[in-house]
């Protein structure tokens, strides 16, 4: 089964809390018309079913901590299999959260050929999930959790970039402008893969 997944195009998605990677990948979505797999969106449907693992996973993430990376890492295999027949390529969005996550993901799945990187301020990224928090419903959308979000994010998110850029295959696009714009550096970095 993993098999098929092997030689697929894995596109890794990674920036902070509120910085553009959801809509970015809506975006590649509808031009390049691969699958979108967010982690949080996995896991907010997991929660959703309101089943005993939903509640724990729920308490996590409202905490702004982070999962255990073996369920998530599972979710994210199990929808990409769904998926192999179809696909031709995948987004991976908020995912690896931290150099582990990328090393696990490479034994049990494959390995990415690139990884875009969402940059945004800090400043601009609490701004952003404020608003967002207005008409989200997200638990995590609030002051106290996006401080803690941000936080793990510079300590433990940040040095799985400093990782990948050591084999070449990182494109940092400025996701402080406006979202057409960003997403035409988006298009030049796709463009790019063979
Ligand atoms: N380039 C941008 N300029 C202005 N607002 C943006 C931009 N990108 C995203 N947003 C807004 O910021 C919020 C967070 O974006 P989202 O894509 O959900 O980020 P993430 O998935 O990284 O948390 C959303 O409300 C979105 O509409
Ligand atoms: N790869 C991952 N490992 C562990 N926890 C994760 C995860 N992806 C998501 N989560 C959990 C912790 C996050 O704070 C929460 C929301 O994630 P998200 O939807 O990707 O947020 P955002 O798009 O705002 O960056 O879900
Ligand atoms: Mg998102």
């Amino acid at each position: 089964m993993a098999d098929k997944i092997k030689d697929a195009k894995i596109i890794f998605v990674v920036g902070g809390p509120g910085s553009g990677k959801g809509t970015q990948c809506e975006k590649i979505v509808a031009k390049y018309g691969y699958t979108h797999l967010s982690s949080g969106d996995l896991l907010r449907i997991e929660v959703a079913s309101g089943s005993d693992r939903g509640k724990q996973l729920q308490a996590i993430m409202q905490k702004g901590e982070l999962v255990p990376l073996d369920t998530v890492l599972d979710m994210i295999k199990d929808a990409m299999i769904a998926k192999a027949d179809v696909s031709k390529g995948f987004l991976i969005d908020g995912y690896p959260r931290e150099v582990k996550q990328g090393e696990e993901f490479e034994k049990k799945i494959g390995k990415p050929c690139l990884l875009l990187y969402v940059d945004a301020k800090a400043e601009t990224m609490v701004k952003r999930l404020m608003k967002r928090g207005e008409t989200s419903g997200r638990s995590d959308d609030n002051e106290e959790t996006i401080k803690k979000r941000l936080d793990l994010y510079y300590k433990a998110t940040e040095p799985v970039i400093s990782f990948y850029e050591g084999r070449g295959i990182v494109r940092k696009v400025d996701s402080e402008l406006p979202v057409d714009e960003v997403f035409s550096q988006v298009s030049t970095a796709i463009d790019a893969l063979k």
